[in-house]
């Protein structure tokens, strides 16, 4: 076993102990007790047929013999059935910790890099898959492991005295029934880590067929036929690899099965013979037979459970990596300074090492206080300037400064405290109306009246007050709230003001980003956005995004992208005199506008 595997393999063992230590370890004393009680019966059983061949039986101890035989196997029963519920019990508590541990780390990441790679998320759903698995199944095996261990033991002796070559060829069947299960379970690990990338296609798609939000699309363009068949596909071919793993593995195990009553009859053939001669008893006889039955069963359950213990701690390794996984962006720990200017210097990124530069060079200077306009062609590289302001990646060259401070040596925690951002793809949750707007400022989640002054402030108020629960319905198509009572769903635009509510709630953020915020407003909506900016964002620094040019008209600063350079900035004024980008995007908008009939 490698150290990784045996890492694994510890770890997996020691979450039920770590998760429910007291389950665990009863469940563990009640498994060897069950463990010795088939021996017992074995030889009580024995006692009792010698009593009865012996010539001179004697009643009561026959009697006693036989009530002892039964109380021990019901025994064996008893304590079974209350060693799996135990077992239930560590189960629930192991996939509490499991699930807590994993999607704590999940939660923890900083920035998106991991969470934008496909390879975290498939190795995502084989630790989930592996962790729920794997420490009951390798427990299993040691409870198991325990129990044979005890039978085996107490049933040594038996075979020993009657015919002693039997525990060698036992022996030797058993290793070889262990290599072969080894080494389907290590086949059917790298099916499961070989097919993981196919079977998240298949929960997408399935998740698609399900998503109201693409509800309408699939139906407008036919896709539901495309969807199903794609799903299924996927799962076919995972299906038809584990499969044949699973055809392979079930060959060599009843090969190696039929050794072993091979074996069995080998050894029964000798026995028996001894008995005719008078070399053994019949009692021998049962007992020898107990004792194999015993012991192949025992061991048989114990390779099986091998298997699927070696299979859960190779691929329990992912879940561990996941927990290992570490930060994608170093932690700072300076404090931002208040008021101060942003300035990018030499800033140059892209989201992949071999992708294309999304931003070249960019050197910005935002004014601490000032409204600055940003605006370039889609793919320009708007956005993600916003995201690096945000620090979910940091730039590959150049620096991005608060004050004088790299945003690298800023606790991260505290500087996006200090940023309020509308982000062009915003978030509509299924969740109430006051919690959508109260998790801008989530220490301030059971604020009503906060949150009820941001859904004034962003023109929302009047909208969500006239919801059929006011602020508690929830917003969404396919949950219930706590009372039963079917949700709601608002337009594009309402959604939008309620997105603009929730940047909001920060009132103390010395940056407002809004990436795109007026899009899905009508003509007065946007008009009064801006005019509610203008006067809630007063003394803030603002970064408005928006392909709607007479949007960023009055701000201080107007600043152009093309390619992921700054063509040129300054006032609206100065940029219309200039005639570059800005006039000639300008220009383009307004004339379709311009109509005879329009004064
Ligand atoms: N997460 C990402 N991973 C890889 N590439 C990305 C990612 N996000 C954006 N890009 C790429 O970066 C480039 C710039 O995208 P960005 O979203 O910054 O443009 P934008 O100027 O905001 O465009 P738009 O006006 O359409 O919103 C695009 O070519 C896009 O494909």
């Amino acid at each position: 076993m490698t150290r990784s595997a045996s890492r694994a393999g510890v770890a997996a063992l020691a979450l039920p102990f770590r998760s429910a230590p007291v389950s665990a370890t009863i469940a563990l004393a009640l498994t060897v007790f069950a463990g010795a009680a088939p021996a017992t019966g074995a030889w009580l059983t024995m006692l009792l047929v010698n009593e009865l061949t012996s010539g001179a039986p004697s009643t009561g101890r026959a009697v006693f013999l036989a009530i002892a035989s039964a109380v021990a196997g019901g025994l064996a029963i008893a304590l079974l059935y209350l060693a799996g519920y135990l077992g239930e019990v560590v189960q629930q508590r192991v996939t509490l910790t499991v699930e807590s541990r994993l999607f704590q780390r999940v939660a923890a990441l900083p920035g998106l890099r991991h969470i934008e790679d496909p390879a975290f998320h498939d190795r995502l759903r084989l630790a989930e898959q592996a962790a729920q698995e794997a420490p009951g199944t390798v427990s299993q095996f040691a409870q198991e492991l325990v129990r044979s261990v005890v039978l085996l033991t107490s049933f040594a002796g038996a075979l020993l005295v009657v015919w002693p070559p039997m525990s060698l060829l036992l022996l030797a069947s058993v290793l070889t029934a262990v290599l072969a299960r080894l080494a389907t379970a290590r086949r059917e690990a790298a099916t499961e880590e070989a097919w993981v990338a196919t079977d998240r296609r298949r929960l997408f798609y399935r998740a698609l067929l399900t998503d109201v939000r693409a509800a309408k699309e699939i139906r407008l363009f036919g896709l539901g036929t495309l969807l199903h068949t794609r799903m299924i596909d996927s799962l076919a071919t995972v299906s038809h690899a584990r499969l044949s793993v699973a055809r392979r593995g079930a060959l060599v195990q009843s090969g190696l099965a039929l050794l072993g009553a091979a074996v069995t009859g080998v050894g029964t053939v000798v026995v028996a013979t001894n008995v005719v001669t008078g070399g053994s008893s019949v009692g021998d006889l049962v007992l020898f037979l107990g004792a194999v039955g015993g012991v192949q069963n025992g061991l048989t359950a114990v390779v099986l459970q091998l298997g699927e213990a070696s299979r859960a701690v190779r691929l329990f390794g992912h879940y561990l990596d996941v927990l290992d996984t570490g930060d994608d962006l170093p932690p700072g720990t300076g404090t931002p300074a208040p008021s101060a200017a942003i300035e990018l210097r030499d800033v140059w990124f892209r989201y992949g090492e071999d992708g294309p530069w999304v931003l070249q060079g960019v050197n910005l200077t935002i004014p601490a206080g000032a409204a600055v306009g940003l605006v370039g062609v889609n793919g320009a590289g708007k956005s993600t300037l916003v995201k690096l302001l945000c620090r979910f990646y940091d730039p590959q060259r150049g620096t991005i400064t608060w004050g004088g401070v790299d945003l690298r040596e800023l606790d991260l925690a505290a500087l996006r405290a200090r940023i309020g951002v509308v982000f062009q793809e915003f978030m509509t949750y299924d969740l109430t109306a006051a919690e959508n707007i109260g998790i801008g400022q989530v220490q301030q989640l059971d604020d009503r009246s906060r949150i009820v002054a941001a859904a004034r402030a962003a023109r929302a108020d009047d909208t969500v007050a006239a919801l059929p629960n006011g602020y508690d319905t929830v917003l969404s198509r396919t949950h219930t709230d706590d009372g039963e009572r079917a949700g709601v769903t608002l337009s594009g635009g309402q959604w939008q003001r309620v997105a603009l509510a929730r940047c909001l709630m920060r009132t103390d953020a010395e940056l407002m980003v809004l990436d795109e915020p007026t899009s899905g407003l009508d003509a007065e909506g946007e008009h009064r956005v801006h005019s509610t900016l203008l006067r809630h964002a007063q003394g803030r620094t603002r970064l408005l995004i928006s392909h709607r040019m007479s949007a960023l008209r009055g701000a201080d600063l107007i600043v152009t992208l093309v390619d992921g350079r700054i063509a040129e900035q300054g006032s609206h004024d100065e940029l219309m005199d200039a005639g570059g980008e800005y006039a000639r995007l300008f220009r383009l908008q307004a004339g379709g506008y311009q109509d005879a009939r329009v004064r």
